[in-house]
């Protein structure tokens, strides 16, 4: 007998998140492997059901997009109330705007909803833990993205690491960021919604990725003691979706110093406003006793302690090593699917099967204090203690 397919609420799905990586690259391709294998060998499928405010492009992804993708429509309402009061709906997934995160995820908790959503969940630590308590409360199941765990790049970091290839690991860097356009010249558009550059509306660099920055480094190398951070608003007026001017209130560059309760040091730089000169977007550096590793989104290179070249400081003559020569990069040793697909995937199990899923409200709690943490030291100049 096939299982009832669980019905799934995606709040926010025609954002450049909700769209792409969560419908498309996601559920979609969830519905066409035919759901998600359980631990007894059945499998389980999904219908999800596009909510939100602008019925032409839920439209459009409901019928257009997802016919495309899957050969048949799919569900759509801009009536969040009746998706709440409807007990066939077993998920409520939310990946609008920020701001918006807190009010969807208690009103699907108080209705008895398992809840799964973008982080952050919320743009300061007390509402953050608001959440967690009625999460607690209510009892529901929920989750919370944390796809860097899963970009193969990563996993490489993780096995390199379960391999003991570092040795004592002595310190960690990393670079993320690019430039995105402010929108000034209309033959470079910006790439990024105007929302992430105004406080008010939940953005900025600290709540955006210091949440990523948070599970990331806690999971690779160890939970957090203390931060000091320093943020700054470089480009000050950008253009809006609308073609307008507007004020940048938010941070976007912060550089912080992550120091781990096993005394390791992280450095982290995050910028919307450098040009990349580097592997990837993200680059993670990992120097240990045995060897050092690079890891970008999907490639990682290694350099060992055989292989390390012998440098000699002598500006008067040209550079003889070419550093990049002496690295190696890493097999693709598995298919890396989607990393959010995984997650869901793994989300899914969680609420049917009962599987682990330690990425919770409680866990993405620790996010929204690590950017709260490094927005009161860039603040007050101060090392703030987790
Ligand atoms: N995990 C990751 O790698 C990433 C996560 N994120 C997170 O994802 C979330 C969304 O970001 P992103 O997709 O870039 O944002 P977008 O601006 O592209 O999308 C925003 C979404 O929120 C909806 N929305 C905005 N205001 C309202 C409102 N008043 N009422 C109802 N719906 C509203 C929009 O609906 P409409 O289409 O009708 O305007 C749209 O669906 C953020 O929380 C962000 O932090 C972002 C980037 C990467
Ligand atoms: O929130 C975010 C901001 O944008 C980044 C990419 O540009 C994402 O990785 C991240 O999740």
């Amino acid at each position: 007998m096939p299982l009832t397919p669980i019905r799934i609420a995606m709040h926010g799905v025609t954002g450049r998140m909700g769209t792409n990586q969560h419908l498309i690259r996601s559920i979609l391709p969830i519905i066409k492997q035919g759901g998600v294998k359980l631990s007894t060998g059945q499998w389980q499928q999904i219908e999800p059901i596009l909510v939100g405010r602008d019925a032409v492009k839920l439209k459009h992804l409901a019928e257009t997009v997802s016919m495309q993708e899957i050969g048949r429509a799919i569900e759509f309402t801009t009536n969040l109330e009746s998706i709440l009061l409807d007990e066939s709906v077993e998920i409520v997934f939310d990946a609008a705007s920020t701001n918006l995160r807190p009010e969807i995820l208690r009103a699907a908790m108080e209705h008895g909803k398992a809840v799964y959503c973008e982080k952050p969940i919320a743009i300061n630590a007390n509402e953050a833990s608001e959440l967690v308590a009625l999460a607690e409360k209510t009892g529901v199941k929920n989750g919370v993205v944390q796809d860097k765990l899963w970009l193969p790049g990563i996993r490489k970091l993780r096995m390199l690491r379960d391999q003991g290839f570092f040795g004592k690991i002595l310190g960690v860097r990393a670079e993320f960021g690019y430039w995105v356009f402010s929108g000034h010249d209309q033959d470079q558009p910006p790439q990024r919604p105007s929302w992430n550059y105004r406080s008010e509306d939940g953005g900025g660099m600290m709540i955006d990725m210091f949440c990523h920055w948070e599970y990331l480094i806690n999971d690779l190398f160890g939970p957090i003691a203390r931060v000091l951070a320093h943020k700054t608003t470089d480009i000050a007026e950008r253009i809006d979706e609308s073609g307008e001017p507007y004020q940048c209130t938010a941070d976007d560059s912060a550089s912080a110093l992550f120091v781990l309760k096993n005394g390791l040091t992280c450095q982290f730089n995050s910028s919307w406003t450098t040009r990349v000169r580097r592997d990837d977007l993200l680059t993670i550096q990992v120097d240990g006793t045995e060897g050092s590793a690079v890891a970008g989104l999907r490639d990682c290179w290694i350099q060992s302690l055989s292989a390390t070249p012998r440098p000699t400081w002598n500006p008067d003559v040209p550079q003889p090593i070419h550093f990049y020569d002496n690295w190696q990069i890493l097999p693709n040793s598995t298919e890396y699917d989607n990393a959010f697909k995984i997650q869901w995937e793994q989300f899914i199990r969680h609420c049917v099967d009962d599987a682990d899923f330690p990425w919770t409200l409680s866990s993405a709690a620790a996010g929204v204090r690590l950017a709260e943490a490094g927005a009161i030291s860039a603040n007050e100049q101060i090392w703030v203690t987790l």
